[in-house]
């Protein structure tokens, strides 16, 4: 059994970091040349994300203190047809406590809460009045999510709606066919304008990885909304039929750490969709170890948009607290 003294040096590494230093990635004017380079060795990339989960594997109290880690990280989310204020209040009771007191008091730690809550924008101000006294943020997803076809004026209100009714932070859907078509400009032009729209809020700009047919898309739509001012890039809206994937999350993180290394600016990664299980989120947080460094892996350059991880992670530290797994009615989620 892990002493008390282990567990707690090993979870208080788990906080997250202070980055209020962090400079926001100004953007910079469209670079044809550069985008026009970003070559991807598919099956090289490949083999590099089957390789990842089998060279970190951490155990019991690192385990532990990964997966608060993971939390910390998270955009608890819910982007349902059904959402409803009393969901939406309930998620974010959750948020504000996402480990039975018990549990965390066990790991040594005293309080612990997500990256941010993610809704539609309709209950954004639910969100905001029920995270008010917290340092939560509110994310609104926006730009017509999940298909982006909504007209791109609307698309600018919307955003500003948002952000007039509390969000901190806009996940925005890039239009797809400017990518199918290479008609980078346009992409360059429309985040450029979605970044101005959100102001002082922070801008996620989901790329939809399935649906821009290539790896060498993924890189390129990367840089472009980069270059247009995104703070984070994102990689799916959760709806796609696959998601998140390591082998999209490699391509994203090296054009992260490519755009860092000619511009010094530091973006964020926010993979989503179907991650699920715990397991699956420290495969993700040893990419970011292993690619970018452990400057990233706190909740102002990483975040996982997830609608069911955290029962998952629950179930797993009470595990390791207990011994025991706890019922599925221990860790509810809504
Ligand atoms: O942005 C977050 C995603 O929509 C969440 O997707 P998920 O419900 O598959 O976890």
């Amino acid at each position: 059994m892990t002493t008390t003294k282990a567990r707690t040096e090993s979870v208080a590494d788990a906080q997250p970091a202070t980055a209020d230093t962090l400079v926001r990635n100004p953007g910079m004017p469209l670079d044809m040349g550069w985008v026009g380079r970003v070559h991807i060795n598919r099956s090289a990339i490949e083999r590099r994300a089957a390789t990842l989960p089998a060279r970190r594997t951490v155990k019991k109290e690192w385990q532990a203190a990964w997966l608060l880690r993971a939390i910390t990280c998270l955009d608890l989310t819910t982007l349902s047809g059904d959402d409803t204020p009393g969901n939406v209040r309930r998620l974010c009771a959750k948020a504000l406590q996402p480990v039975r007191p018990e549990i965390l008091q066990a790991l040594g730690f005293e309080s612990l809460h997500v990256g941010a809550v993610c809704v539609y924008h309709q209950f954004v101000s639910t969100a905001v009045d029920a995270l008010r006294g917290s340092d939560i943020p509110v994310a609104a997803v926006s730009t017509g999510f999940p298909a982006g076809l909504n007209a791109f004026e609307q698309k600018l209100q919307e955003i500003a709606a948002s952000v007039a009714a509390g969000a901190r932070e806009i996940d925005i859907v890039i239009s797809r066919h400017h990518v199918l078509t290479g008609n980078w400009q346009a992409l360059y032009d429309e985040v450029k304008a979605f970044r101005e729209a959100c102001g002082e809020a922070h801008l996620k700009t989901i790329l939809a990885t399935h649906e821009l047919a290539t790896l060498r898309n993924v890189g390129m739509a990367s840089l472009v909304c980069m270059m247009a001012g995104a703070d984070f890039i994102k990689t799916s809206t959760g709806k796609e039929p696959v998601n998140a994937t390591l082998p999209v999350g490699l391509v994203m993180v090296r054009a992260i750490r490519d755009y860092y290394e000619q511009t010094g600016y530091k973006v964020g990664f926010k993979p989503a969709g179907g991650i699920r299980a715990a397991r699956s989120s420290l495969d993700w947080l040893a990419l970011i170890k292993e690619e970018l460094g452990n400057e990233w892996l706190n909740n102002t350059l990483f975040r996982f948009g997830a609608s069911g991880l955290l029962s998952d992670i629950e179930r797993q530290l009470a595990h390791f607290v207990s011994g025991q797994y706890a019922a599925a009615y221990e860790n509810p989620m809504v």
